[in-house]
């Protein structure tokens, strides 16, 4: 026998010895005959039975599968712990969460029905098994079980800050269906959808934990007349998920009640304070940053969300009259009827509205919009506010005075455009834009055209003033042109006859617009075009002044410039010329003059930069400016016949290298497509260039010239004094040293040479012929020689050095009788 077999029966020996003890010690205990390997079992089992038993108190069923979750629970809790000792229970409660994320319901009935979109629904709540059912609420229905209602576990978007209301004060059974009554199921009618399609299988849900998912919890009973059909994302929460959540996991039970509190609602909002509302915790608005219905937990806010909730329209400082679209519509809402729950619960005084006006010609138009109709808590209560249709979507664009969002109706599937603007009465310049907004508000109010922009009203919620506005979808003209180039044509006469039109009807309303752009002209999908932004629009008065310094400068009237021609609706035409131009070339006139150079490196004054001479020497640099491009001959009278004593006095003054000889130029403004200076104007798109400014060939007849404003459409010439600022700018502020020609007109109009033609020469109106179609050519002067961008680099740079000399010496003082005003 080998060594090792002796070894080994040794150990038999020895193992048969201790087996027979083990055994005698079995018999003593009455345990009978049984075999070591039921021995073990016995004791797991026993174990096992306790934990079940245990877990009655809990679960009325027997594990199905038990979860790799579970099994590492009883391991836990049968190495932990003695099996003779009870585990305690919240260790159990651990263990049942783990058990239940592992596929089972623990603290559940599996057979228990999901809710039911329909039927009869309890609002008792279920007292017994408190714990089991803290689980099993937010599991199979969103259901919240609590002693205190107002502790209910809400679903998702239960406190919606649409309706800011309490919801959810029902804590329905799991076997409970939802809709209890008739009222509850029209409450829901505008989503009906929600409670059916968020069915959802329990232990699903339970095991993810997922956002997505608990839109099961819209299925919440809706019992409560003070329910809402959108239900707070918080009240899925029960303190088991809580902590499993991955987002969460660590924080105690008592931050499910700080999830669930103010957020979604304002603060002291009636029925929703308190529980309901959820606030202050931005881990809710990561726990549920998709929750639909619930502007507040989306990724951009609604005015709503920046608004403690159903105060917003109480504190409204300016819920200004409607348009139809802004919806009038009393019925169906949930959000609006909610909404007016939360006013009757604070009956607030609204402040004065700033419109007076509104459109009373719509259908849905009521005294209660009016504001001319005193306001009450009552009628406050009807009055609709824009802000409780419109969630706030994405980013439309963004301007000088704040940002334009999209905006969506859910309940009409209409769209439009939310000019929001923060408002900070401490700041000046807020001030200002407030000031400015109301302004707009006032005028677009008074507004309807197919070709301006349509108002549908506006509101302030706290520090927010939101303007609703008709939503162009195609953007701005600036944008088009950025993303697409120049326009044909044919686009720039339609868009240009559908701005006519929209000034026209404007301007028939003694407005002015005052910043016409590409940036303020959008165009709609069928190539409609809608004068926007009237930031800047005034209504002109007998009484009204001059027009103040507002405008694009690129775009802006020579006079607004100037500040000196009083009030004059032509100020538009001037900028729609300028707007046509960039309409054919992507850019203003004179947008290759930057401002920046101007104030760079330049004396501190005590006096305004252009004084009047300077000003009147800028007119004759203009004047020769414009001479060199061949521009300014007259096609339609200038305003008044001063303007031109006056050119003839200032700008052929002699001393200045100027041919006095030069008859005076009534600078025609561009009123119509045909009038207008790009008529005659080189076509970038033909010759390679782009026209330096909106000025017309002296070949175009008048006739050709309609005035369509109100205030007439003329400038005079004096509106060269644009061309010379911006000349004067590049000559003060450049650093570039004399003769840089190049350099001068780097990224100018001019900069390419040009090709002459060798074919017969195209009459000067070469840039349209009769048929309208754009015809390629040069620029050509009124003698027919051709005006050579080189040429007029040349002349420029004469003149740029010539205004190096200008005197701007402080106190440098005005010669008597010099004005403003112009040649
Ligand atoms: N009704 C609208 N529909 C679609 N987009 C719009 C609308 N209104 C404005 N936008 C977009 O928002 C941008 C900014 O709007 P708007 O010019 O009215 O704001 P603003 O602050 O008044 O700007 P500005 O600096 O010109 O005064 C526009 O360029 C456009 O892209």
């Amino acid at each position: 026998m080998p060594w090792w077999s002796k070894h080994s029966s040794k150990d038999e020996k020895k193992k048969s010895s201790k087996e027979s003890i083990i055994d005698a010690f079995n018999r003593k205990l009455g345990f009978g005959s049984e075999d070591k390997s039921s021995c073990r079992s016995r004791k797991s089992r026993r174990r096992r039975d306790e934990i079940v038993s245990q877990r009655g108190a809990i679960s009325r069923l027997p594990s199905r599968s038990p979860s790799p979750s579970t099994r590492v629970s009883r391991c836990q809790s049968f190495a932990a712990r003695s099996p003779a000792v009870p585990l305690p229970r919240p260790a159990l409660r651990t263990a049942v969460t783990r058990i239940d994320s592992g596929s089972q319901r623990p603290g559940s009935n599996a057979s228990l029905p999901l809710p039911k979109p329909h039927g009869g629904a309890s609002n008792v709540p279920d007292s017994s098994g408190a714990e089991a059912d803290f689980t099993t609420a937010s599991v199979s229905s969103g259901s919240s079980v609590g002693d205190n209602p107002s502790d209910s576990i809400l679903s998702p978007l239960a406190s919606d800050c649409e309706n800011g209301n309490r919801t959810a004060l029902n804590i329905s059974s799991r076997d409970q269906p939802m809709h209890s009554n008739k009222n509850s199921a029209e409450m829901f009618k505008p989503v009906p959808n929600l409670s059916n399609k968020n069915r959802r299988p329990l232990g699903t849900r339970v095991k993810n934990l997922q956002i997505p998912k608990r839109d099961l919890v819209l299925c919440s009973a809706p019992d409560s007349l003070l329910s809402s059909p959108s239900r707070s994302p918080m009240r899925s929460f029960v303190p088991d998920q809580v902590s499993n959540h991955g987002l969460l996991i660590g924080k105690p039970y008592p931050d499910v009640s700080l999830l669930g509190s103010g957020q979604c609602s304002s603060p002291g909002s009636g029925y929703n304070s308190g529980n309901n509302s959820i606030g202050g915790d931005m881990s809710t608005q990561l726990f549920w940053p998709q929750s639909r219905c619930s502007p507040e937990c989306s990724p951009v806010p609604s005015p709503r969300m920046t608004s403690p909730g159903p105060s917003s329209r109480i504190q409204s400082g300016a819920v200004t009259p409607l348009h139809p679209r802004a919806g009038g519509s009393t019925t169906g809402s949930p959000t609006r009827r909610l909404d007016d729950n939360k006013q009757q619960s604070h009956r607030l005084p609204l402040p004065p509205l700033l419109i007076s006006n509104t459109f009373p010609l719509s259908p849905t138009y009521s005294a209660a919009t009016s504001p001319s109709v005193p306001r009450s808590p009552a009628r406050a209560e009807a009055t609709v506010s824009p802000g409780s249709r419109w969630k706030k979507g994405r980013l439309l664009g963004m301007g000088s005075f704040g940002h334009v969002y999209l905006g969506f109706n859910s309940e009409s599937g209409e769209m439009c455009a939310m000019k929001e603007v923060t408002l900070c009465s401490d700041d000046a310049k807020s001030r200002e834009s407030a000031q400015q907004l109301g302004q707009e508000i006032a005028v677009l109010s008074r507004l309807r055209h197919p070709n301006i922009v349509q108002y549908y009203g506006s509101e302030t919620v706290d520090d927010k003033l939101y303007i609703y506005l008709e939503y162009v979808s195609g953007g701005s003209i600036y944008k088009l042109l950025q993303e697409y180039g120049q326009f044909g044509e044919n686009a720039i006469r339609n868009y240009t006859q559908q701005i006519l039109s929209g000034l026209a009807y404007l301007h028939a309303k003694n407005t002015v617009h005052r910043d016409i752009k590409g940036a303020n002209i959008l165009v709609d999908p069928h190539g409609r075009v809608k004068v926007a932004d009237f930031g800047m629009a005034k209504h002109i008065t007998a009484q009204s002044g001059p027009l103040s310094f507002k405008g694009s400068p690129y775009w802006m009237a020579p006079e607004v410039i100037q500040n000196s021609s009083g009030s004059n609706l032509a100020v538009d035409i001037w900028s729609l010329g300028c707007t046509v131009l960039e309409m054919a070339t992507t850019k203003p006139p004179w947008s290759q003059y930057e401002g920046h150079a101007f104030v760079r490196n330049v004396m501190p004054l005590e006096r305004p930069l252009v004084s009047a001479e300077s000003a009147e020497s800028m007119n004759v640099v203009a004047s020769s400016t414009m001479r060199s491009l061949d521009i300014g001959h007259a096609r339609s009278l200038p305003l008044d016949s001063e303007d031109t004593s006056n050119y003839q006095q200032k700008v052929l003054k002699p001393g200045l290298g100027f041919s006095t000889s030069q008859s005076p130029r009534n600078m025609s403004c561009p009123i119509s497509p045909v009038g207008s200076p790009i008529f005659h104007s080189h076509s970038p798109h033909i010759s390679g260039r782009r026209s330096p400014s909106p000025i017309s060939s002296p070949h175009v007849q008048s006739g050709s010239s309609t005035p369509l404003t109100a205030g007439g459409g003329a400038i005079p010439f004096h509106h060269q004094r644009q061309t010379t600022i911006n000349l004067l700018q590049e000559g003060i502020g450049s650093s570039r040293s004399p003769g840089s020609a190049g350099n001068f007109y780097t990224n100018s109009y001019f900069q390419e040479p040009r090709q002459p033609r060798s074919s017969p020469r195209t009459p000067p109106h070469v840039f349209w012929d009769n048929n309208g179609s754009i015809q390629p050519g040069y620029n050509w002067n009124k003698d027919n020689q051709p005006v050579l961008s080189d040429h007029v680099s040349q002349q420029l740079l004469s003149e740029h050095l010539k205004l190096k000399s200008l005197n701007l010496r402080p106190g440098f003082s005005t010669p008597p009788g010099s004005t403003n005003r112009g040649p």
